[in-house]
């Protein structure tokens, strides 16, 4: 092989490296243009006059060997070299390598505990990503998620379908986000839930019915919540489109349940490894987004077609008060329906379902809340009604319980995503250099379990940590980020809490529940995955009515 060959073989590896990181390709053609197109051009230089196709297709394979493994030296040894812009920071180095790494971990959807294991091994500041870092110090959140410089991360922004500019999650612009945000915000005042309470007094009602056909005999509690969770954000957008708890599904199989998972999932590995968006249509994954889409489409039309006989969600996104705003483009009205669904039930589903696990692990715990309960409610007393609300909100041990379920086991672990874009030069934050192009991420699960926030015992089940102080306790207020922080926190949180406090008190009030015999409580932190949303497996029980 002539000296020459191999010269503009390596030297085409390391161009389109310098390629590659200006230009960061994302999309299919221009990622296998970008692969393909130096080593032709240098296969043609090489070779300026082949004597025959064969020698020509030849000296391409060999050109494309030594240009792929140029590149991948180059890439591997600039990322790990002291020239990288991260190169301060400590992190595995696989990680500094590529994302697929992460991209892994968010498959088998042990996201949570990976990072919190990353942060215990290597401190506050890990490097996760060639460009990516995972931080664990809650100084510096305020500037991180103030929307500017950072910007959202490339988590975001994904959600498209023609014609439309992408759901409120999917909108990385500050104007245009927080322009899109008012409408969602109409929806979720105060008084715009208090319009939603009947629709989830009759939810509520249907579960207990349905749980108290199946006093005695096991059966799944945290499927039923999930029905109920996904039932009643169907009545708030679709107009009631779901009914899961009249199907019987007390699985977490049901269709749209099943196709929500699925989006999440996917969107979590894209999430973490960007470039294989490009691939993800290839490989048929986009199918159940396509489902789900479908879905919503069909949902949306009829619960145009059949208008509004109460104030629902749906009302507000369609703004059909005619408020005088700039009413959704349908595209965009179908992408913010689904984002209703996926952001409002599987959320509320996981922390309810959380919640009761805690409570039955946790028997002391269990006897305190119900005595708060009893104490508000006695026998009879009708929970399930508008004056009700006021009592729920300011029982101090529900709050305690709901607030130490959310912090152990956050719906949203791994916590919001940003971005410091290229040409802002870096931004010094505290002690630590953030330079521009770097993704940052403070994954919730870690947050909420470090020492320094909360103590003593951060990965013990202790709602007294809320209401009381003893030796050694730590309670950081700061570092509580269940709903994230800043202009894109949960613009549902209010109708969140709502949610849960009614359905734990209703439920409290009504049965006693323990395990189902045979289960092993260890059964289900093992099932529980990371897909962006908390995914888990069932929570057995029996239940007896109250006396
Ligand atoms: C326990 C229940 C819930 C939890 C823990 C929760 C948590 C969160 C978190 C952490 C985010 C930020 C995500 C990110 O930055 O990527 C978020 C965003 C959001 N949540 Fe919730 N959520 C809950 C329930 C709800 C409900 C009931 C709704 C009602 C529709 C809702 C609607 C939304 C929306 C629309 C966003 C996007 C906000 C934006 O981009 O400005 N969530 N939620």
């Amino acid at each position: 092989m002539q000296f020459e060959t191999v010269a503009w073989a390596v030297a085409s590896g390391i161009i389109s490296h310098v390629l590659f990181n200006r230009l960061e390709p994302r999309g299919l053609k221009s990622l296998l243009s970008l692969l393909l197109i130096p080593p032709i051009i240098a296969t043609l230089a090489a070779f300026r006059f082949p004597t025959s196709l064969e020698v020509a297709a030849a000296s391409y394979l060999l050109i494309l060997g030594i240009y792929f493994g140029t590149l991948t030296a180059s890439v591997i040894l600039y990322r790990l070299s002291p020239f990288h812009p991260l190169a301060s920071y400590p992190g595995p180095i696989l990680c500094k390598i590529t994302r697929l790494r992460v991209g892994y971990v968010a498959c088998t959807g042990q996201q949570h505990l990976y990072y919190k294991q990353l942060h215990e091994r290597y401190g506050s500041y890990v490097r996760t990503g060639p460009n990516h870092l995972h931080i664990n110090d809650v100084t510096i959140l305020p500037d991180v998620m103030a929307y500017k410089p950072f910007l959202r991360g490339e988590r975001y922004g994904r959600s498209r379908i023609k014609g439309s500019t992408g759901s409120l999650h999917a909108t990385l612009d500050p104007e245009e986000h927080a322009q899109r945000r008012k409408i969602w915000e109409r929806g979720l005042t105060s008084s715009a839930i208090q319009d939603y309470a009947d629709a989830l007094f009759k939810r509520v009602q249907q579960l207990i019915e349905i749980l108290e056909i199946r006093r005695g005999v096991p059966f799944d509690l945290s499927g039923w919540i999930s029905c109920m969770a996904f039932d009643f954000m169907g009545d708030l957008t679709f107009g009631g489109a779901y009914n899961l708890m009249d199907a019987g599904k007390d699985r977490m199989a049901s269709p749209p349940q099943t196709m929500t998972h699925m989006v999440s999932l996917k969107r979590e590995v894209v999430a973490n490894v960007p470039w294989l968006e490009a691939f993800a249509g290839l490989i048929g994954s986009n199918k159940s987004i396509r489902k789900l889409r479908k879905f919503a489409l069909h949902s949306v039309l009829a619960r145009k077609e059949k208008g509004s006989s109460t104030k629902d969600l749906f009302y507000y996104l369609l703004d059909e008060a005619g408020s005088g705003s700039q009413p959704l483009s349908f595209p965009n009205l179908i992408l913010e329906s689904t984002l209703a669904i996926v952001a409002g039930s599987d959320t509320t589903g996981a922390a309810l379902s959380n919640l009761f696990f805690f409570l039955l692990t946790n028997p002391d715990v269990y006897t305190s809340l119900q005595a708060e309960v009893d104490k508000e409610f006695p026998k009879g007393a009708d929970i399930l009604s508008a004056p009700s609300s006021n009592i729920i909100r300011s029982m101090k041990y529900l709050n305690a319980v709901i607030n130490e379920t959310l912090r152990l086991r956050p719906a949203i672990p791994s916590g919001s995503q940003r971005r410091l874009p290229k040409g802002t030069g870096g931004i010094m934050l505290g002690e630590k250099f953030i330079p521009e192009n770097t993704t940052v991420q403070m994954a919730t699960f870690s947050v909420h379990q470090n020492p320094k926030y909360f103590a003593p015992s951060p990965e013990k089940f202790f709602p007294e940590r809320w209401i009381e102080e003893g030796p050694g306790h730590i309670l950081n207020y700061a570092a509580f980020l269940p709903f994230s922080y800043g202009p894109t926190n949960c613009v549902g949180k209010n109708l969140a809490m709502f949610e849960m406090r009614i359905v734990v008190c209703s439920l409290l009030q009504k049965f006693e529940f323990e395990l189902a015999p045979g289960y092993n409580p260890s059964e289900w932190d093992d099932a529980l995955r990371d897909h962006f949303i908390f995914v888990k497996g069932r929570l057995p029980v029996v239940i007896r009515t109250r006396g």
